[in-house]
């Protein structure tokens, strides 16, 4: 296969929605399609396997919440699909947030019951200001819901996206009949076996004709038929372009616990969603077509395996292929790395790969030299832009609690930073350290993981801080400036990049600073401009 069919078959996207929505089943269900798992049950169930070995994703067990971003990738029909799963908690937002820098489209899903909550809201914003091409899975159709005219007013208003339908349900809940699937027109009808379900589509390309009326019934029939005509009156007709621009996205609506509707949207995808896109670096965009390699890494897991204490970081490939065992430069510490074991994702096993291509994510063992954000290339000097740090919510003094494991918490502390698991100040007057995450969970998460992976153990102090204002490095003949650091000198903290940050202790505080410093200029991201 050529380079240029390489790449022009890989869709690469996440799937995000808030928690319960139904992202993991959605994807079990896409992964059975693809013929990558067997049964249905095997992706929650292989998380659980791996809870059993790995300590950090016993907490995930226990909690039942998704922590860790996995990458899962399959063939279906002519295309390489890559799914980036994302946790839906909000205590991982971040990282959440970093995923979707790496990805070329995304699937929302939506709950027919609850609609619109908070967590997809903030996720598809995040998507929106990148225009980042979406479509809107609406889910759990099994289930008394919205009404789906109400459901697409909804996504449109909180969302602030633009809708079109590319199936419509017949009936919801109790009375759920099926799917008429605009984007093929055809009728899928729901039985509760959603391996008969597949097969059984009836073609319908004129929704007029009365065969209608013997399929799901007079009334039936003629609701949808007045329903479907008020879709093409009100919502555009569904233009590629538009989509992958981010200015139209089409909705799919299904049950994946039932698997139904979820073929209607996967055939639909692989046509419609992007190949990889080019990138924005700090010199130039990168197309993926270019016949040298970079990429970026957009996440980094630890010690996935006890026994070696190694970290696993992925690499999205932008251009050009990444090949095993020839030296790349890593661009921050402006040294080449050689790969003698590059991991490609499948989905129930990793697996060693020679070469990968633009829209692929390997993950390469790591020592200690790479942090989120890092950029790889065949030589030219140039950085991916990423997404910025946003101020965490909670703020804690970490002390150590094992005065031998000194050393151990430090390294631990560094590492787990690197992972972008929270974030680090350190105060400016002391030098004790501050972490900063965006939920409780996650100083949990970090103890746990200081202990079982690092032998350190520490304990947690309140720090009365509301907010983290970055600072625009001063102007050193600005007395304002020095004033400012001389009476908040007690809030001024450096973080991992050594950037200047106010630790405010309330909006209040924030105001007040601005007002009686306006040359000091305060941001809520680690992005200036
Ligand atoms: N009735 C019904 N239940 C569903 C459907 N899809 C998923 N569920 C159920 O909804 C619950 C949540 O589904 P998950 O797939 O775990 O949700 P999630 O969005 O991945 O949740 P997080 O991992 O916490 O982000 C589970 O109990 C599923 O069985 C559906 O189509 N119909």
């Amino acid at each position: 296969m050529s380079f240029n069919t390489e790449i022009e078959r890989r869709r690469t996207f996440g799937i995000i929605s808030h928690p319960d929505a139904g992202k993991t089943t959605l994807t079990e269900k896409l992964l059975l399609f693809g013929g990558a798992i067997q049964e249905a049950g095997a992706v929650k169930s292989n998380k659980i396997k791996k809870g059993a070995t790995s300590d950090f994703m016993e907490i995930e067990r226990q909690r039942g919440i998704s922590v860790a971003t996995s990458v899962l990738a399959f063939n279906y029909q002519d295309k390489k699909i890559n799914i980036l799963d994302t946790p839906g908690h909000k205590d991982f937002a971040e990282d959440t947030f970093r995923t979707l820098t790496a990805v070329d489209s995304v699937i929302v899903v939506i709950d027919v019951a609850k609609g619109v909550e908070e967590q997809t809201e903030k996720l598809v914003e995040v998507c929106r200001m990148r225009n980042i091409p979406m479509l809107v899975f609406i889910n759990k159709l099994d289930r008394e819901g919205k009404d789906a005219f109400d459901l697409m007013d909804e996504v449109e208003q909180k969302l602030g996206l633009t809708v079109t339908p590319l199936s419509f349900p017949i009936g919801m809940g109790y009375d759920f009949q099926g799917i008429y699937n605009i984007w093929e027109k055809n009728i899928n009808l729901f039985s509760g076996d959603s391996r008969k379900n597949i097969e059984e589509t009836i073609a319908f390309s004129d929704i007029n004709n009365p065969e209608l009326e013997k399929i799901i019934g007079e009334k039936p029939a003629e609701r949808l038929r007045e329903e479907l005509e008020l879709i093409d009156e009100v919502y555009p007709t569904f233009d590629r372009q538009a989509y992958l621009e981010g200015k139209l996205q089409p909705v799919f609506f299904g049950s994946a616990l039932n698997n139904f509707g979820v073929r209607e949207l996967l055939d639909c995808f692989i046509q419609i969603a992007p190949s990889p896109r080019p990138k924005d670096s700090d010199t130039r965009t990168v197309n993926p077509d270019e016949k040298k390699f970079s990429g970026f890494v957009f996440k980094i897991h630890a010690n996935m395996d006890p026994k070696h204490r190694d970290r696993l970081a992925f690499i999205k490939i932008v251009s050009g292929t990444f090949e095993r065992n020839k030296p790349y430069l890593h661009v921050r510490l402006n040294k080449n790395l050689k790969f003698s074991s590059p991991n490609a994702f499948f989905a129930e096993k990793k697996e060693i790969v020679d070469i990968s291509y633009p829209g692929d994510i390997v993950g390469l063992h790591d020592t200690g030299n790479f942090k989120i954000g890092d950029t790889l290339t065949e030589g030219e000097t140039m950085s991916f832009k990423g997404i910025p740090s946003f101020s965490p919510e909670h703020f804690r003094y970490i002390n150590n609690a094992d005065p031998m494991k000194a050393k151990q918490l430090e390294k631990g502390i560094d590492q787990l930073m690197d992972e972008g698991v929270a974030q680090l100040f350190t105060l400016e007057m002391n030098n004790r350290k501050v972490i900063g995450t965006v939920g409780a969970l996650q100083y949990e998460v970090i103890q746990y993981r200081l202990e079982h992976e690092y032998g350190a153990k520490c304990s947690y102090e309140n720090f009365p801080a509301f907010k983290a204002c970055w600072v625009k490095p001063e102007d050193s003949k600005n007395e304002e400036f020095a004033e400012f650091k001389r009476i908040k000198q007690k809030f001024l903290a450096k973080d991992k990049y050594g950037q200047l940050v106010f630790l405010a202790d309330s909006d209040f505080s924030i105001q007040m600073t601005q007002q009686k410093y306006p040359t000091v200029k305060l941001f809520f991201t680690s992005e200036f401009d």
